[in-house]
């Protein structure tokens, strides 16, 4: 199986007055793995709905392999898929069930069986041709779901949110087969979640989807780091955020005030105003829980926050600080310092400073949330 590259050409759909899907474009390569990710009605169904043909566009072309499909039917697009709920044919046993898209593409018995064989090892369930759906369990089910899509070898693999009826362990198991099973084969998959992490994990790029429309698409390392607008910033990971004013740039370096008097230098321009911010403007700063610090009050040095403890909880991986900001409106502050076997207690109400790495902070406008 090769993958085929996908070119969704300003596609968009409406449903009287409400447009569900917005003229989105998107250019998937062969063999890529995309995540499509959103909110609750933000798009995500309606846009792969349209790439299987379940759904007719109200705009634009959808390009698979150089053919524009727009007007093919789903059966004619040569595309597996696997959604949610597993939708197994209940009265046919597994083997029976992966075998139906060979059996409509009218491939011989003996073959079939061949190919059905080769799907379940591949989703490892070589022994359980016989039973029944209903015998699996929910994982299982899943597998034998994924094994049905892959089965005539498409160059294109949609999925609609496969794993979200499955409790967190078994999903995270199932992310990674399904990601190395998506290698091995090379096809394109595109893929509906809701789950950052899940997509954090699994994907090439990310279309991160608001509204109908496309928010931002990147890598995840890039969607993390960079976010574009505070809708990204605050979907993708854990974000802090903190009302301010633009004080102006000077040599590069942006600076605004928190409340009276605290000053934060800050790496890049503002995103979401129209021109470049004015002095005064009112502007949002994201800090990453993992990018910020504790000091004594006092002795934070350059960009800090003065603050007082609220509670500190012991979280696994790392100490989780919430400290309310002396400054402001005195919001909470959510700071992560890695664990490492030495904690750090902090008496509720001790004075602090919170550090905040510059490298690490963004500027939104504040209208723009
Ligand atoms: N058949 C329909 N008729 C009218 N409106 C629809 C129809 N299908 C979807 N919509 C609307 O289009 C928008 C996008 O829906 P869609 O199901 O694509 O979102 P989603 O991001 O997949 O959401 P979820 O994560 O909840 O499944 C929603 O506002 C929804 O109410």
């Amino acid at each position: 199986m090769i993958g085929a590259p996908v070119f969704i050409d300003r596609i968009g759909k409406a449903y009287g007055t409400q447009t569900a899907v917005g003229g989105v474009t998107l250019n998937i390569a062969a063999g890529e793995f995309l995540s499509i990710l959103g909110p609750s009605g933000s798009g995500k169904t309606t846009l792969l709905t349209m790439i299987a043909g379940f759904e007719s566009p109200s705009a634009g072309r959808i390009i698979i392999d150089g053919r524009d499909v727009t007007a093919v039917s789903p059966d004619r697009r040569n595309i597996g898929m696997v959604f949610q709920r597993y939708a197994l044919f209940p009265h046919l046993t597994v083997s029976e069930n992966i075998a139906f898209p060979l059996k409509m593409r009218g491939i011989r018995k003996d073959l079939r069986a061949e190919r059905v064989g080769r799907a379940l090892d591949l989703v490892q369930l070589p022994d359980y041709t016989k039973r029944y759906p209903h015998e699996l369990s929910g994982g299982q089910q899943q597998r034998v779901a994924v094994a049905r899509a892959i089965v005539f070898e498409p160059p294109v693999l949609l999925m609609d949110e496969p794993l979200g009826a499955l409790d967190k362990k078994l999903r995270e198991s199932m992310q990674i087969e399904i990601k190395q099973l998506q290698r091995r084969l090379g096809a394109t998959v595109i893929y509906v979640t809701h789950d950052q992490e899940e997509a954090l994990t699994m994907s090439d790029r990310i279309a991160v989807m608001a509204k109908g429309q496309l928010a931002q698409l990147g890598t995840p390392a890039d969607l993390y780091c960079n976010p574009q607008s505070a809708f990204v910033a605050d979907f993708i990971g854990k974000m802090n955020f903190l009302t301010g004013e633009f004080l102006g740039e000077t040599a590069s370096r942006q600076t605004i005030r928190l409340g009276d008097d605290v000053v934060i230098d800050t790496p890049g321009a503002p995103y979401g105003f129209e021109g470049p911010a004015k002095i005064g403007d009112r502007v949002r700063l994201a800090l990453r829980p993992e990018r910020l610090g504790l000091a004594a009050r006092g002795a934070g040095g350059l960009n800090a926050l003065p603050g007082r403890i609220e509670t500190s909880v012991f979280a696994g991986a790392f100490d989780l600080h919430l400290v309310r900001a002396d400054f402001g409106s005195g919001e909470i502050i959510q700071v992560q310092i890695p664990a490492d076997g030495n904690r750090t207690a902090f008496a509720m109400g001790t004075l602090v400073d919170v550090i905040a790495e510059r490298d690490g902070l963004r500027l939104f406008a504040v209208a723009e949330a």
